[in-house]
């Protein structure tokens, strides 16, 4: 048996014992016929695992009655699952509708803000606006609660290298698509470090295969030439054409050449190229097919439209000992409801100001959630300019300006008319805008969205609509900033006598529905649990 035979048996040994199998067996060996070490193939071995359903049941029924607080991903979700193991639940939501921040806009809908601005889209039919959530990875568990409410999904177009990137204070007089700023970065940065390691710069740290297998990568990652032309930079087709290659002949007329060096890192168009490396934001992501709101829209279908009380809006709870009674305001009258336990799904830096007898601990623990403002605007254009003059199909284009991101839609493509994302900020960006008038912040946004769009992005507009969630009632912040790991947070995660805390202020995955699914889950559990084995 050759050493090269026996090394591929131990590692077939290997992967059986962790599992692996088939095409990752095989992709493994080839690694090791390409000259990876048996420590490289293993470090990537748990990549291989089988992805796992996260379906979610109770064990064991009970009819206890329990009062739920808010009707947002996470109040919906409590009701879902405990209605499923038999429970008794009542929704109380203060809004008109059930969904919290998880909010699609379209034609005929009014939202009223805490400064009394009223504003009513006017979006053609079929049109929407997704003023919250707009995208879903993989992996969150927001996925199978589509699967399991059978929700379409389609693919979310997150990254698009024909967007545009655009840093209006690095002196950019034009926008670059992605794809030419990225050859353009990614060459120089190979180039930089090719040489560096070919003089010897890096000898302490890389061995003579080391670099050459370095060097050999960067030649390819950034489109270098090799050590005869000194590893230089020059550009490449990956950056794109100004006449892409036809028929015969024709082979395209390529964008030009790469500005030097010192150009590209001072347009600092690199500092986005991370964005879609982070485990929430990689591609392939997903959205719901006709809107965001189709899941709390299927999740308050499956609970009982019977069971959901709109414009209740709570204000006190007390813990009885026995029982608990919510106290809430609709149409002008006051009612209370007593039951079993109590869900509170509210945004804490809300509950905090709801009366309540469970205690200053509760209220200063609530009471100690930095909130973020976020803000963005629907335009809805008369002709789909981005798809057919400037070769856009979804994605985003990333700017300095205090828009921050544009959005073009990953639905209704080639269609006659469509919505863009004219800004989605945060911070002081959103405060800027939220402080403004709807027609003020469009008339702002549109002034900056020309700088890369060009004249259509004024003159084919059509409508719009704009979303301040530091000015939303009954939300007042897009979310939090929990301080994990302190006495008041740990104290949220236990019921404060016969009342439960839920929402995505309650997992490390804050702005993201898929925390709200699983602090519901969570609390859930603990409720049940109690039940049981009372
Ligand atoms: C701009 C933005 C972008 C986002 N992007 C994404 C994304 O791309 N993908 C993603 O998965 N998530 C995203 N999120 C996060 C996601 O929206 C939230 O994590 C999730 O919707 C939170 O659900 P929740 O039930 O915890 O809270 P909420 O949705 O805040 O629900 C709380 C509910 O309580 C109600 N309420 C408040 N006070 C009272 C009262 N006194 N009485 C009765 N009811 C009351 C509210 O009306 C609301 O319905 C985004 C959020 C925002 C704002
Ligand atoms: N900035 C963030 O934390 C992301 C917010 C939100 N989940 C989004 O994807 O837009």
């Amino acid at each position: 048996m050759s050493d090269q035979t026996q090394s591929m048996v131990s590692r077939r040994g290997f992967l059986r014992a962790v599992g692996v199998s088939g095409g990752a067996g095989a992709m493994l060996a080839t690694m090791g016929a390409m000259g990876l070490a048996p420590s490289a193939a293993a470090s990537v071995t748990p990549a291989f695992r089988a992805p796992e359903r996260s379906d979610f049941t109770l064990t064991g029924r009970s009819g206890a009655k329990v009062v739920v607080l808010g009707g947002g991903i996470a109040g919906l979700t409590t009701a879902y699952e405990l209605g499923k193991a038999g429970y008794d639940c009542t929704i109380l939501e203060a809004r008109h509708r059930v969904g919290g921040r998880n909010l699609t806009i379209r034609g005929g809908d009014v939202e009223t803000d805490l400064d009394g601005r009223i504003q009513r889209a006017s979006f053609s039919d079929g049109v929407y606006f997704n003023a919250g959530p707009g995208r879903i990875a993989q992996w969150m568990v927001t996925m199978d609660y589509c699967r399991e409410l059978g929700v379409p999904i389609e693919v979310f177009t997150n990254q698009n290298a024909d967007a545009w990137i655009y840093n209006e204070s690095a002196g950019m007089t034009e926008p670059v698509r992605y794809r030419t700023a990225k050859a353009d970065v990614y060459g120089y940065v190979s180039e930089l470090l090719a040489k560096a390691t070919d003089q010897g710069a890096l000898d302490s740290r890389l061995t003579t295969e080391d670099r050459d297998r370095l060097l050999s990568f960067l030649q390819s990652f950034g489109a270098i030439g090799g050590r005869a032309g000194d590893w230089a930079y020059t550009g490449t087709n990956r950056r794109g054409f100004s006449g892409y290659p036809g028929a015969g002949n024709d082979v395209g007329s390529l964008l030009g050449t790469p500005p030097p060096l010192s150009d590209v890192f001072a347009s600092n168009v690199g500092r986005y190229f991370s964005f879609e490396f982070g485990y929430d934001q990689a591609m392939l992501m997903f959205q719901p097919v006709g809107g965001m709101d189709q899941i709390p829209r299927a999740l308050a279908k499956a609970v009982g439209q019977h069971r959901i009380r709109l414009n209740a809006e709570v204000t006190a709870v007390t813990d009885r000992g026995s029982r608990v009674e919510v106290t809430y305001r609709q149409g002008g009258r006051q009612s209370q409801i007593t039951a079993d336990y109590c869900v509170a799904a509210l945004p804490p830096h809300l509950m905090a100001r709801v009366p309540h007898n469970l205690g200053a601990g509760v209220t200063a623990a609530l009471a100690d959630f930095p909130v973020t403002a976020s803000g963005k605007i629907g335009l809805e254009y008369r002709s789909r300019w981005w798809e057919t003059d400037q070769r856009i199909y979804g994605g985003i284009t990333e700017t300095d300006l205090d828009l921050s991101h544009i959005w073009y839609p990953s639905y209704g493509f080639h269609g006659k008319r469509g919505l863009v994302v004219g800004y989605y900020n945060t911070g002081a960006n959103a405060r800027t805008y939220s402080g403004l008038t709807p027609e003020q912040r469009s008339e702002r946004a549109i002034s900056q969205g020309v700088k890369i769009h060009g004249d259509k992005y004024r003159s084919e507009l059509v409508t719009s609509y704009s979303h301040a969630w530091d000015r939303t009632r009954y939300i007042e912040g897009a979310w939090t900033s929990p301080r994990y790991g302190t006495p008041g947070y740990n104290l949220l995660l236990q019921p404060a006598g016969r009342v439960y805390f839920a929402g995505d202020w309650l997992s490390h995955e804050v702005a993201w529905q898929h925390g709200a699914f699983v602090a519901a889950r969570s609390a859930v559990s603990a409720l049940h649990q109690r039940v049981m084995a009372g």
